[in-house]
């Protein structure tokens, strides 16, 4: 069974996405996610210039083989654009064997290990009311476990707030004013926004104490600091959260650096999520083997694809490392459904972040995996479950749109 025809598609149903779709000689298809958000057009460069080409004629069913091809074969190694590339051939090939096999795909990853996955949904508000209301909703969906985001005072617009990113122009269409955050902007440069550490330190324990105070201390909660402390800051929010019993804290603090981590850990047991910007093992060896986090964050679709990311979950499992895949809009219905097969097969899965993508977004994407009672899981249709609506994708073309960039108050760049 050989690689007959490999095409990239791009399209923008809500938002930019990247997918690969593989055809087989026997006419078999296969589908893999290569979005990666604000850089869509350089992974579809690298896919439709250097690794289709290679792809047509090789045996589909060699799936490891045509990793550590595009991996070692490339010479220059890792980098997000690569492994989303790999990752987007990688899925397309399992989505093939499992199609072929005539089962889904967790099948052929070992099995169900588990009845569904428990996700956690992101409620936000730019205050306590807003935010309230957004936790009840997401509770009367069905949703056990929450990641809480909320404006800080004197900041006009921040990350992970609903109501203040579609305040600004070019929202995702289709999403909801209030509960959805995307906040990826169709615009030509990115908008800028404002950050104050100082500000978000002192705020942010009181809002997880209301929080804790109006919802009782069962509900699993999160936060994400997205990258944006120093370590010694981000020791001191990891102590100060403590009381309220965080199920995570994700992204304290830029990780190029993995020894970072380690001045983070000794100041405190709130556990510790990081990888969403990581692209492959090597990114999370440190705090693997020194045991820095408790949950690995990477989505299949940076992380080289199932083959990939199952690597650094095995891995993982040797230091009791849980999963906590990456599940922004900008993960394709194709990277969800690879992630639920993945999540449902290993040993260590932890939780899967749902974000939902917009209506739009499944005109393009027809899915076949569920959401029922805070879990998420996959049907049983041959292959990942997923298919690719060619005539839909054609209405919605590419749309330049980006993540906001961030600058202190002084003006001088800062993690976004
Ligand atoms: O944990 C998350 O879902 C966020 O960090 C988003 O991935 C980020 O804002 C880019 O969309
Ligand atoms: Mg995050």
């Amino acid at each position: 069974m050989l690689i007959e025809k490999a095409e990239v598609l791009v399209a923008s149903p809500g938002r930019n996405f990247v997918t690969l779709r593989i055809t087989t000689s026997d006419g078999v298809t296969g589908l893999g996610d290569a979005t990666l958000n604000g850089r869509e057009l350089a992974v579809a460069a690298y896919l439709r210039e250097h690794v289709v080409p290679l792809l047509i004629g090789r045996d589909a069913q060699r799936i490891e083989d045509t990793w550590q091809y595009l991996y070692r074969g490339a010479y220059w190694r890792r980098g997000p654009v690569t492994m989303a590339s790999i990752a987007a051939v990688d899925t397309a090939l399992w989505d093939i064997k499992a199609k072929v096999a005539g089962l889904p795909l967790y099948q052929l990853l070992g099995g169900r290990s588990r009845e569904g996955l428990l996700v956690y949904g992101h409620a936000s508000g730019a205050e306590l009311p807003e935010l309230f209301d957004s936790i009840r909703e997401h509770l009367e969906e069905g949703y056990r476990a929450i990641r809480i985001q909320t404006g800080i005072p004197g900041l006009p617009s921040v990350y992970g707030v609903a109501s203040s990113a579609n305040a600004a122009t070019g929202s995702a269409e289709g999403t909801d004013e209030r509960y959805d955050y995307e906040p990826a902007r169709r615009n030509a440069v990115p908008v800028e926004e404002t950050w104050d550490t100082r500000a978000y330190l002192r705020h942010i324990p009181g809002v997880f104490e209301a929080v804790r105070n109006e919802f009782g201390p069962e509900l699993p909660l999160l936060h994400d600091a997205h990258h944006r402390l120093t370590p010694i800051q981000a020791a001191k929010l990891g102590k100060s959260l403590e009381p309220y019993d965080l199920f995570w804290l994700e992204d304290v603090t830029p990780a190029e650096n993995q020894d970072a981590l380690r001045l983070v850990r000794q100041h405190t047991t709130t556990p510790l999520a990081i990888g969403e910007v990581f692209n492959t093992i090597w990114d999370y060896k440190t705090l693997i083997e020194d045991q820095l986090i408790d949950y690995v964050r990477s989505p299949v679709t940076h992380a080289g694809g199932i083959t990939g990311l199952k690597r650094i979950f095995d891995y993982a499992s040797v230091y009791q490392i849980k999963s906590g895949v990456h599940g922004p809009t900008d993960v394709s219905p194709v990277g969800l459904a690879a992630a639920i097969h993945l999540g449902l097969a290993i040993p260590n899965f932890g939780i899967q972040e749902y974000m939902r993508h917009a209506p739009a977004t499944h005109d393009v994407f027809h899915t076949t995996y569920s959401f029922e009672g805070g879990l998420l899981n996959a049907s049983e249709e041959p292959g990942l479950g997923v298919s690719y609506d060619d005539e839909a994708a054609a209405a919605r073309p590419y749309e330049a749109a980006y993540l906001p960039v961030n600058r202190l108050l002084d003006g001088s760049m800062h993690d976004w």
